[in-house]
């Protein structure tokens, strides 16, 4: 593939292009604060179900789901926030309701991002389904990056394995091992096939409650297994009271869907893919979660805990105290940073205006 590399004039005009854009989104949340009081109902609190544009769809503590306009004070508006909302009063307007403030979040979900270092995907999720299967391949080293990536938000993974009616003799003793590592350094597993139905009430009974996200690369099974739980997903959208003339958005956002037995699931086929090159090899190794204990312990303050002297965490691997798989696989993570980094960089020069 070729490189172009683009001139210092080409990267102005784009740079400009970039903030006329910017300035024309903050225009039309301008159009919030023309809201008069009196064109607006009483304070009401709400979820943000879905979040476009300049819009949100937010659902009422009473269970309406109402369009709505954001007043400029509002920063960073998510799918899953927490939010007070006045709905319009004259049914005829543009806009069907307002956000005028946001709760503080409990969590938030966050991906690191060429402007703003790092954005935040989604807010309140309790915990987070890394998903994986039997086929087309199991790989610890993907699980392992999922479980980085939640732990750094400082949101409960548990892995979930789909497809086990594939499950072959052959693949099953180094699958059960890996199965085994996780559940002693203290993550929930659970072995579920969408096919077969194995599996689905246990799953089904961890969302009870809860605001959950499925993750995991395409094809291990996600939109399955939300549909083995949530048979009419689709059915949400139908509903939103919307005068803004923008229409039903079927893109890519995220949205909450209620499950019928209580608990929330975000749906966000952005956080398919959680990239980490924003992490640092120190905040890396916290992530793995059993290293914790040993870390700060080698002998050099620069250890990068290769061949280095006086390793404490060598020394745990070898005292088989940190399971090899896992070693391994952060000195794959991190070796994998330093290429992610480079090519954002390149990136950067090209579509970041
Ligand atoms: N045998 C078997 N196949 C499954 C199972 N779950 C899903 N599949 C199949 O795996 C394929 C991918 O499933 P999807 O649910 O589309 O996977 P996804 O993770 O949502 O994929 P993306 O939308 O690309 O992210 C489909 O052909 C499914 O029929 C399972 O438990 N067993
Ligand atoms: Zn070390």
């Amino acid at each position: 593939m070729s490189k172009k590399k683009l001139t210092h004039g080409q990267l102005r005009r784009m740079k400009a292009n970039h903030e006329k854009r910017l300035q024309r989104g903050n225009n039309t949340e301008e159009s919030a604060t023309e809201f008069q009081d009196s064109l607006l109902g009483p304070e009401q609190e709400g979820t943000v179900i879905s979040r476009f544009g300049q819009h949100a769809d937010v659902e009422t503590t009473g269970g309406e789901l109402i369009r709505c306009n954001l007043r400029r004070t509002i920063g960073s508006l998510v799918c899953g926030d927490k939010v007070v909302m006045r709905p319009a009063t004259d049914p005829s307007h543009t806009i069907a309701g307002v956000v005028e403030a946001v709760h503080p979040r409990r969590s938030t979900l966050t991906r690191p991002d060429l402007y703003d270092g790092v954005k935040v995907v989604a807010a309140n999720i309790d915990q987070i389904l890394i998903v994986s299967s039997v086929v087309p391949v199991f790989s610890t080293q993907i699980i392992d990056r999922y479980l980085v990536a939640a732990e750094d938000c400082g949101i409960p993974p548990v892995i979930v394995l789909n497809k086990i009616d594939l499950l072959t003799e052959e693949m099953a003793t180094e699958i059960d091992q890996a199965l085994v590592r996780y559940r002693a350094i203290g993550y929930q597993v659970y072995e579920v096939s969408s096919r077969t139905g194995a599996g689905i009430e246990e799953l089904q009974s961890l969302l009870d409650d809860k605001v959950s996200i499925f993750t995991g690369q395409s094809g291990v099974g996600k939109s399955s297994l939300i549909n083995c739980v949530l048979p009419d997903a689709q059915l949400l959208i139908g509903d939103v009271s919307d005068n803004s003339g923008l229409g039903q958005h079927t893109t890519t956002a995220s949205r909450l869907l209620h499950l019928p037995s209580g608990g929330d699931l975000i749906d966000s086929p952005g956080v398919r893919e959680f990239a980490l090159w924003h992490l640092t090899a120190e905040r890396v190794s916290w992530c793995f979660v059993e290293f914790r204990d040993h870390l700060g312990g080698c002998k050099f303050r620069d250890c990068k805990h290769l061949d280095d002297p006086g390793c404490r965490l060598r020394e745990a691997v070898e005292q088989g105290k940190i399971a090899r798989d896992r070693f391994n696989n952060y000195h794959r993570i991190i070796a994998s940073l330093s290429e992610q980094r480079h090519a954002r960089q390149f990136r950067a020069g090209v579509d970041d205006f």
